[in-house]
């Protein structure tokens, strides 16, 4: 029988995603986490880090909802909320350049950037980092307490690791050179079914290189190795920050694989913002023989 979808691939510093519109028409999906991992396949279909879908809202002017290439569904992600506001500033499903985007873990600010009308960036309001250990989540320990600092011990090796979340977990491990990082170690193993984090984890290595800027590669829950993680690159500026490695209320260069992100930790408000490039690579039609 087989379906036809519509769709735009888009990445943010090569993070990319096959975003289909379920705005200017409806979507029919059965089954999105089996649609995700089969678009995500670079040899029997697309080839994308997962799939995003643009929906209407009744909380926000848009919905976005992500899959990873595994077809688990996350509750945030930093690359594709500025994507997501450029597609629909661009594609008129809003009638202004700052805008709100529901996501599964609240509604996220967009303010889309332009020159002579031409998209040159987007900025999202990333909202507050969370801290408490039960709301990350990690487990055991004291739920209420910040996980600042603590260690776990694999292939008989001690590593101290920050948890933060953006409303999606991220463990955090600071190296001397991110090139050299154990990712390939550590990425596997913790990402997806490691007890510590019940829900997985986005594992980061993270390297402060000055008062304005980090390194950051990344292993993310879901996808594996990606060339860039907006959510994580916020994750990777509040631990630097609360590991007293970095300035709060500075902009901070975040330099990824696949290019730089700005982000600040804003000392009034305590939320983070992000700034960064969002692109688009192609349209087309997928044609989903399976359903
Ligand atoms: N793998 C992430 C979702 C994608 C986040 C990332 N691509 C971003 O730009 O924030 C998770 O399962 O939490």
């Amino acid at each position: 029988m087989g379906k036809m979808y519509e769709f735009t691939k888009m990445h943010g510093l090569g993070n990319c995603y096959i975003y289909m519109d379920g705005i200017t028409r409806p979507l029919d999906i059965p089954d999105m986490a089996a649609l995700a991992r089969r678009v995500s396949d670079p040899a029997f279909g697309i080839g994308s880090d997962g799939l995003i879908l643009i929906l209407p809202s009744d909380r926000a002017d848009v919905k976005m909802r992500i899959f990873n290439k595994d077809g688990s569904e996350a509750k945030n992600c930093g690359n594709g909320l500025r994507c997501v506001a450029r597609y629909c500033f661009e594609h008129q499903l809003v009638d202004k350049p700052a805008f709100e985007i529901e996501t599964l873990s609240g509604n996220r600010h967009a303010t889309v950037h332009t020159e002579h009308s031409v998209v040159t960036g987007v900025t999202i309001d990333m909202d507050q980092p969370i801290l408490q250990r039960r709301l990350i989540p990690v487990a055991g320990g004291d739920g209420d307490r910040k996980v600042i600092r603590d260690k776990l011990t694999v292939f008989g090796t001690d590593y101290q690791f920050t948890a933060v979340s953006m409303g999606n977990p991220h463990a955090l491990f600071f190296v001397d050179d991110v090139a050299d990082a154990p990712i390939d170690q550590l990425g596997p193993l913790l990402a997806d079914t490691y007890p510590l984090f019940p829900e997985g984890a986005n594992i980061g290595f993270v390297h402060p290189i000055s008062e304005s800027a980090i390194d950051y590669r990344v292993w993310e829950r879901g996808s594996g190795i990606t060339q860039a993680c907006g959510t994580g690159a916020c994750a990777a500026v509040v631990a630097s920050i609360l590991e007293q490695r970095l300035p709060k209320d500075h902009p901070i260069t975040v330099h990824l694989a696949g290019g730089d992100l700005t982000v600040q930790w804003d000392a009034t408000t305590n939320h983070v913002l992000m700034t960064g490039s969002a692109e688009v690579i192609c349209t087309g039609t997928y044609y989903d023989s399976q359903v």
